[in-house]
């Protein structure tokens, strides 16, 4: 996969060289590229904001540095898929993740101040997919941490980026039997460790049983931090033995 990233600090990326996502950029699954918006900015001072058109506090991002940056970055014919983090975008889920890990091409454009010029959007939007899309119901002071969340929660969906691929499949809202679900705890050596023990069912052996309380403390942990998800599961997603739990 080859992502492209826009933002006024690439300095904020650099954590884009460590752990899984570093290993993966090494091994060749993951293409990172990190612009300096400000090459596209031509005035002396490489101003990048001016005031909000109707008045109103802070600054708005310009248009001509974005439109400039965008058209380099991404010349054609081949283009990526367009996705602006913001507090006004579609929600950011991990279906989203999924559905995003499988794009030959991602350009990430981050926003600063009160935001990018709508034009910009706008414009992108005649030549490629554009995804505004939200982590959340907070503001940040820009894009930059939500696009470092959000590459970290695709690349670890590339195939052979993560050591386990299997891991995925147990993740809270993967899709298939964690869809609409929390994971539940986990546990690991000591078996005792300061008076508290690990569940016997998980030192038993039996698979069966250990999938059986696996998924009983996934609909507890739901039920108890996001019963909203369990309405959803409701329909269709719970079988006798899961209402009982
Ligand atoms: N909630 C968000 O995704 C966001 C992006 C930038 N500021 O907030």
């Amino acid at each position: 996969m080859k992502l492209d990233i826009v933002s006024i600090f690439p300095e904020y990326f650099a954590p884009l060289e460590i752990s899984l996502l570093g290993k993966a950029r090494r091994a060749g699954l993951l293409d990172v590229a990190v612009h300096d918006l400000r090459q596209w900015a031509h005035d002396r001072h490489r101003t990048v904001d001016d005031t909000p058109y109707g008045g109103g506090p802070g600054m708005v991002m310009k248009p001509e540095p974005w439109g400039a940056a965008l058209d380099a970055v991404a010349p054609g014919p081949e283009l990526p898929r367009l996705v602006v983090p913001t507090p006004s975008g579609r929600p950011f889920t991990q279906a989203t993740a999924a559905e995003l890990a499988g794009e030959p091409w991602l350009l990430f454009a981050c926003g600063r101040y009160e935001g990018i010029d709508s034009r910009v959007v706008a414009d992108a939007a005649t030549r490629m997919r554009v995804d505004e899309v939200s982590l959340g119901d907070f503001v940040l002071a820009g894009g930059e941490v939500a696009v470092l969340v959000m590459v970290e929660a695709i690349g670890r969906l590339l195939p052979g980026v993560l050591g386990n691929a299997e891991s995925v499949a147990d993740d809270s809202f993967a899709p298939g039997s964690m869809e609409s679900l929390l994971e539940g705890p986990v546990y690991t050596k000591p078996p005792v460790w300061r008076d508290r023990a690990v569940p016997d069912v998980l030192l038993s052996g039996h698979h069966g049983a250990i999938a059986r309380w696996r998924r009983d403390e996934a609909l507890r942990r739901t039920a108890r931090h996001r019963p909203e998800l369990l309405a959803r599961l409701d329909r269709d997603g719970l079988d006798a033995r899961d209402r009982a739990v």
